[in-house]
């Protein structure tokens, strides 16, 4: 199946000079959301997975379904404000703006072995900073996972310590 079919693109949005990649076509249809979230269990191959990790929003549509497929937890990152218990924080450089992310404490068991996945990959600052939040906590990161990385802005640079998988580039 070609799913980049199924990823259209909307200029200007969120602002001005910006091509977002929509998925909304993906995920609406259920052939292409069974066949590419299958894709995407494949990508993770023999690794052993103790935590899936889902950033806040679009890391929410998968992250839960590759949790459930590999027999691993699922730990939500989240946007500044949003998780109730004790946490730590990292702030970070996006496409569009700057965010900041955060991590329950008690999430990560020392010695985790994690996945993290989001949509897009797209500067790499988000994954980056889901990365520094894991290892702080004592994870060990053993793969960073999307569903597409946006060549043009080279997120792997910043992911240069990490290994990193997508199941389309753009
Ligand atoms: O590689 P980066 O340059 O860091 O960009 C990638 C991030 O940008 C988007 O999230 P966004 O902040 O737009 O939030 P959303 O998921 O809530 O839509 C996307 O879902 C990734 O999380
Ligand atoms: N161009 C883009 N399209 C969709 N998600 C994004 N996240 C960061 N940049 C993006």
């Amino acid at each position: 199946m070609d799913f980049k079919t199924y990823v259209r693109d909307i200029q200007d949005f969120p602002e001005k000079g910006i091509v977002f990649k929509d998925i909304s076509p993906l995920l609406k249809d259920e052939r292409a959301f069974q066949a590419a979230t299958k894709a995407m269990i494949a990508m993770v191959g023999n690794n052993a997975v103790d935590k899936v990790i889902g950033i806040e929003s679009r890391g929410f549509f998968f992250a839960p379904l590759l949790a459930f497929e590999l027999s691993a937890g699922f730990v939500p990152v989240r946007k500044v404000g949003k998780l109730p218990a004790d946490k730590i924080s990292r702030t970070y450089a996006l496409e569009y703006g700057s965010d900041t992310l955060e991590i329950h404490s008690d999430s990560i068991t020392k010695g985790d072995r994690v996945l993290i996945h989001d949509d897009v990959l797209a500067t790499g600052g988000t994954a980056r900073a889901a990365c520094e939040l894991v290892e702080s906590l004592g994870g060990e990161v053993v793969l960073c996972h999307f569903l597409l990385e946006l060549d043009f802005l080279n997120g792997r640079r910043r992911l240069e310590n990490y290994p990193a998988k997508s199941l389309m580039a753009f």
